[in-house]
């Protein structure tokens, strides 16, 4: 894996942006072109007028299943056919692409979304060629909170934008581990079908283990170029998991050995559970708020709230030195908790980092230090237009 810039001169980072979003029959637009421009985006609109569905249209040009990890039928328009389409036109430091996703009436799961670049039919790993995309959404407010499953998909989308390998390497996993939970669940007792699952799951297991402590360990360094305290406090970041945590310990083929080995010894175990109980898929994204040395947990709303940011920045930052692009932001509802003062330089350091940013809110005036310096879009229940200025924001 490549090293992130830390030399003294450091580049500004070229910016990939859309250019143009068409959307058909996606939630509550039936048709709908928008024109958009680099640097921060900001829509504004009612509560339920269409702002995060904006961004969730977005958050498919990217592999998985968008910011909501929403079923396909419930995505597609409702009195529509049942299928939506998004297309993008990106430009960028790699050249200007197409790039379309979409679904047909009957798609269910990831594999279920179609891909086209440039016309031509491609996969949805091949998009982060192309563009990199990251969000905040309210739903995570409670990640340091909420279920450790959150923070390990946290942290595994976090990889997937540095390592695109890494989205391949989970759906390798989890379909070995669907398979080894069958045999356990119906009480098959087939040694050489468990042997050869466990292969698979100690391979792709391991591997997604290192990959988990090589981001951990590049976003730490990258969180220690900020200021301790200031507006986004520095967050400490560990893991604790079984295979991550021996990492280092021992040489790879060995920490993969260990595991086939605790795989093969734990099946009796695991048939009274019905399920695996050792595995990457058990471990956890540990937080602490650094100048206060408290777990993230501890920490007020707003404290979580700044942390979290803080970590998203310095992934944007470092997925742009090592991308040579930096990625597109979705950042939804971020002014709810943040105090003006916060909210202005979270707008410096986006600049800073040359992102696309989209970001969303009820009023134009959370943004009004942005006046000038981003693109102004009402959104109003299906379609969206400027926002005319300055008086919006002179309130
Ligand atoms: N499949 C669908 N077809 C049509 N409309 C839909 C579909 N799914 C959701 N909607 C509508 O989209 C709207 C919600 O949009 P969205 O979540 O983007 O709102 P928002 O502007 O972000 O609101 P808030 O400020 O409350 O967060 C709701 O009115 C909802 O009924």
């Amino acid at each position: 894996m490549l090293e992130p810039d830390t030399g003294e001169t450091r580049k500004r980072i070229p910016s990939t942006h859309i250019g143009k979003l068409q959307l058909t029959d996606f939630r509550n637009y039936s048709s709908l072109s928008l024109d958009l421009r680099p640097g921060a985006v900001v829509f504004t609109g009612e509560n339920g007028a269409g702002k995060t569905n904006l961004l969730e249209a977005i958050s498919f040009l990217t592999p998985g299943r968008g910011l909501r990890r929403a079923p396909y039928p419930d995505v597609a328009r409702e009195g529509s056919a049942g299928a939506f389409a998004v297309h993008a036109a990106i430009e960028g430091p790699f050249g200007d692409a197409e790039l379309g996703t979409g679904t047909t009436p009957d798609a269910v799961g990831e594999a279920g979304r179609r891909v086209r670049i440039n016309g031509a039919a491609a996969k949805a790993d091949d998009m982060l060629e192309w563009l990199r995309v990251v969000w905040l959404t309210p739903s995570m407010d409670a990640l340091f909170t909420g279920p450790a499953g959150d923070r390990r998909r946290f942290l595994d989308r976090l990889v997937l934008a540095i390592d695109p390998a890494h989205g391949q390497r989970a759906l390798d996993y989890e379909k070995a581990m669907r398979g080894r939970n069958r045999l356990l669940s119906e009480d098959r007792r087939d040694n050489a079908w468990f042997d050869a699952i466990e292969i698979q799951m100690a391979e792709t297991g391991a591997a997604i283990a290192a990959a988990r402590v090589e981001m951990v360990r590049l976003l730490t360094a990258m969180i220690g170029r900020m200021p301790e305290t200031g507006p986004f406090p520095q967050a400490e970041l560990s893991l604790a998991g079984t295979l991550e945590q021996s990492i280092g310990d021992m040489p790879a083929v060995e920490l993969e050995e260990r595991f086939r080995q605790a795989l093969a010894g734990g099946r009796e175990r695991d048939r009274a559970a019905g399920r695996t109980l050792e595995g990457p898929h058990r471990s956890d994204l540990v937080v602490r708020h650094k100048p206060k040395s408290m777990p993230a947990e501890l920490c007020s709303t707003g404290e979580q709230k700044a942390l979290l940011v803080g970590i998203v920045i310095s992934h944007a930052r470092l997925t742009g030195e090592m991308a040579g692009a930096a990625p597109i932001l979705l950042l939804d509802e971020i002014a709810a908790h943040l105090d003006a003062g916060r909210r202005a330089a979270l707008f410096e350091i986006l600049e800073e980092l040359n992102c696309q940013a989209f970001m969303t809110g009820t009023e134009p005036s959370l943004f009004s230090s942005l006046a000038g310096r981003a693109q102004f879009l009402t959104v109003d229940h299906g379609s969206v237009g400027e926002t005319p200025l300055p008086d919006s924001l002179d309130r």
